[in-house]
């Protein structure tokens, strides 16, 4: 079964696209799972979703049918998950996400943020006392590929790293221990007013980046082991999806609007990536092509509860990006990968681990061995021909120290693989060698005996080898040596 759950949401129309008569006349709902779509030329495209929300569905349907089961696993089972809304802007991606307000919001307007708030509290209120929980939040944007903290505005440019026992993580970024609800609130509120602080400083719209809502969630067994799990929850408003050549743009807002489509598309390449791997077969996820995949990574995919909320406009004049938000969502539904669930390392039974060969022993095996039989561009080229037949992935653009490591142990189990395949290579080439030479001895053997006996020309020739050599070398036959 997919782990990822594609809905589709139709705001309602807005006081333009009334005057302007075009409306509707996009969608026509058969039921809560599809609809009929027209686009401009009046084709029509079938769509099927798991929900469809028309236009007058309710804040709260939106949260109990994408977010709420999201919020139970990180909770109760400590899986990652992820929320994202995505479409033009101007579609209702900030609306459902946050509702008209966080702190003061009428309770059906609410969005899925301050909604999601409320239900992780109640999940951990609601489980026994085995565990402890605490929960942490940090908010980051990405504007032009940089990450910025929107707890603090001076982080403006925050990496991106993945360590072994927590996953993905964004080094010294502010992280808020939140204790109840109203406390998490004030701080996401601050965040978004951080966000507009920011935005006026740059002079840049909010639909231009990509917001990202992050709550750790840790829970400390209280049993003897004391083993720690951590879920991550992960909302994310994402930047318009609008066609560059519909708006026109020129200068910066090109730039940017570039800027979007390019980490947009990657994540488009990371779920098709997903959708299309064959089962059982590791393939090349490319979530390295963008901060933004970069940051998803352990929340897209293997190790993910996923909720894509495809936001359109009813417009006709829409009709367009809507169709290319829809097929978006269309790609992303074969996402199809078991989730499993994130230990802390330290606390974790490692007895598995030790009785497998040691990495570290092995690499270095491994790399003495290149270092001795090849020259440094052999080993190069032996990494480009890897790469071209997929064996190994692109090296990205490495620039934290995990990277390195993370690509050192691809390039080590790769070039491991390689060298195996060509000792066998060679073991093979040595003994068709061994066998040709035994031939070949036995051929000549057999011949000059052959000839020996037979007195032919081969025995003469083989007995004037000598006389030749001699001549050749000065000397005579005769008894006095030279001529
Ligand atoms: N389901 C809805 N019900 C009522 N109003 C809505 C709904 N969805 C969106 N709106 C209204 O439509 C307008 C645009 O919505 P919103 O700001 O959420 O778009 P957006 O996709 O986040 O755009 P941007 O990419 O520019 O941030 C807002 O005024 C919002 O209040």
């Amino acid at each position: 079964m997919s782990n990822i759950t594609v809905c589709a949401r139709f705001r309602p129309s807005n006081s333009k696209e009334k005057q302007n008569g075009n409306d509707s006349g996009c969608i026509r709902n058969i039921d809560s799972e599809t609809f009929i779509f027209k686009d401009e030329k009046d084709e029509e495209f079938v769509f099927s979703f798991d929900r469809v929300f028309y236009e007058k569905s309710e804040q709260s349907d939106v949260y109990q049918f994408l977010a709420l089961p999201i919020v139970r696993d990180v909770v109760v089972d400590a899986f990652n998950g992820t929320i994202i809304t995505y479409g033009q802007t101007g579609a209702g991606k900030t609306y459902s996400m946050e509702g008209p307000g966080i702190l003061e919001c009428e309770e059906q307007n609410k969005g899925l943020l301050p909604r999601v708030v409320e239900g992780l509290f109640d999940s951990i209120n609601s489980l026994d006392e085995e565990k402890t929980y605490s929960i942490k939040l940090s908010m980051v944007e990405i504007y032009m590929e940089k990450v910025r903290d929107l707890f603090d505005l001076s982080k403006d440019n925050i990496q991106i790293k993945e360590i072994k026992s927590r996953g993905i993580i964004l080094p010294g970024v502010t992280e808020i221990t939140v204790l109840d609800p109203a406390e998490a609130l004030q701080s996401l509120s601050r965040g978004i007013a951080n966000r507009a602080v920011g935005e006026t400083q740059m002079n840049v719209a909010s639909s231009r980046s990509h917001c990202i809502y992050i709550f750790t969630i840790q829970q400390e067994f209280l049993s003897r082991d004391k083993r720690t799990r951590f879920g991550k929850l992960i909302l994310v408003d994402l930047a318009g999806s609008e066609k560059v050549e519909k708006t026109g743009a020129e200068g910066r807002v090109l730039e940017e609007a570039k800027t979007i489509n390019k980490s947009l598309s990657a994540l488009g390449n990371v779920i098709n990536s997903l959708t299309c791997g064959l089962p059982g077969k590791a393939s090349h996820i490319p979530y390295r092509d963008s901060k933004l995949t970069r940051i998803l990574q352990d929340a897209l995919g293997g190790n993910a509860r996923t909720a894509l909320l495809c936001c359109c406009s009813p417009s006709a004049f829409n009709a367009s990006e809507s169709l290319s938000t829809l097929r978006f969502g269309a790609r992303a539904k074969h996402i199809k990968e078991s989730p499993r669930v994130n230990f802390s390392e330290e606390k974790c039974d490692t007895s598995s681990s030790a009785a497998s060969p040691s990495r570290d022993e092995s690499s270095a095996r491994i790399l003495n061995k290149l270092r001795g039989n090849l020259k440094v561009e052999d080993v190069k080229l032996l990494e480009e021909l890897l790469i071209q037949e997929g064996i190994l992935f692109e090296p990205p653009s490495v620039e934290e120290e995990s990277d390195i490591e993370d690509l050192t142990l691809q390039i080590i189990s790769s070039l491991q693989a390689a060298m195996e395949k060509l000792t066998a290579a060679v073991d093979e080439l040595k003994r068709e060698n061994r066998i040709l030479r035994a031939n070949v001895d036995a051929s000549t053997e057999s011949l000059f005996y052959k000839g020996a006996n037979n007195g032919s020309i081969f025995q003469n020739m083989i007995l004037r080898i000598p006389t030749f050599f001699f001549r050749w070398l000065g000397y005579t036959s005769s008894p006095t040596g030279w001529q």
